[in-house]
């Protein structure tokens, strides 16, 4: 049995499967989503989603509440995530506007977000290759798939231009993409039918020289808050 079609991940499905399908076609009705071009995922750009002086804005946010990034499964020390991460304020306006842009941008209902993370990344940090979705039989896949269930999409967005490194690895697809400012990124972590998609690991690579600030945001298969 390959690693999508274990039977937990049943459940889910078929909330997979709508929410895939109404941002699908969310996107392709908007000209500045560029999609791209691989039929192994569902990974989309838009240029300029934030201005400078809002990515300037959120990285002071960032820098305000970060700490060494955890993965549910794995504490700083193990290396995995050695980023620093933070959730910025949900309940701030300039927050919630971005929030509301971002929800508006993909169509999905507003309840099955995540609250907004912030990362940053110093000279070194990275994020090994990882899938967003969740693993059965770990220490938090009761806990999080009884709230929101599977993670559906990501929504990334760069927040400044990295002198050197820090790039997201598809690692699978072959496929490098630089940081941008202001870019955002966006992908389905389910395939169409709606079962988690092996082909979406990636990576945060090391920077090399810089800084590397982006904001993530989650949005899971049914109402996580
Ligand atoms: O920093 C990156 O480029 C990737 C971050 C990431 O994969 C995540 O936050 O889940
Ligand atoms: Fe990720």
């Amino acid at each position: 049995m390959t690693l999508a079609t274990k039977p937990e991940f049943l459940k889910d499905q078929p909330n997979l499967r709508k929410v895939g399908k109404e941002v699908r076609q969310r996107l392709a009705d908007n000209p500045n989503v560029w999609k791209v071009p691989t039929d192994k995922a569902e990974i989309f750009a838009v240029a300029d989603f934030m201005t400078a002086e809002e990515c300037a804005r959120m990285i002071t946010m960032i820098d305000e509440v970060a700490r060494p990034s955890t993965v549910f499964d794995l504490s700083y020390k193990d290396g995995f995530r050695t980023s620093y991460s933070g959730d910025v304020d949900p309940y701030h306006p300039f927050v919630k506007m971005i929030d509301r842009r971002l929800d508006d941008l993909m169509g999905i209902e507003p309840s099955f977000g995540e609250t907004i993370q912030g990362q940053r990344y110093m000279p070194g940090q990275e994020f090994k290759p990882h899938h967003d979705w969740f693993h059965p039989n770990t220490s938090y896949w009761e806990i999080e798939t009884s709230r929101g269930g599977q993670r559906a999409w990501t929504a990334m967005v760069y927040l400044n231009n990295v002198e050197e490194g820090g790039s997201t690895d598809f690692t699978d697809l072959g496929m490098s993409i630089e940081p941008k400012q202001g870019v955002l990124l966006l992908w389905n972590n389910a395939d169409e039918g709606g079962l988690p998609n092996p082909a979406t690991i990636h990576a945060g690579r090391p920077v090399v020289r810089g800084v590397k600030y982006v904001i993530t945001k989650w949005y899971r298969a049914k109402k996580w808050r």
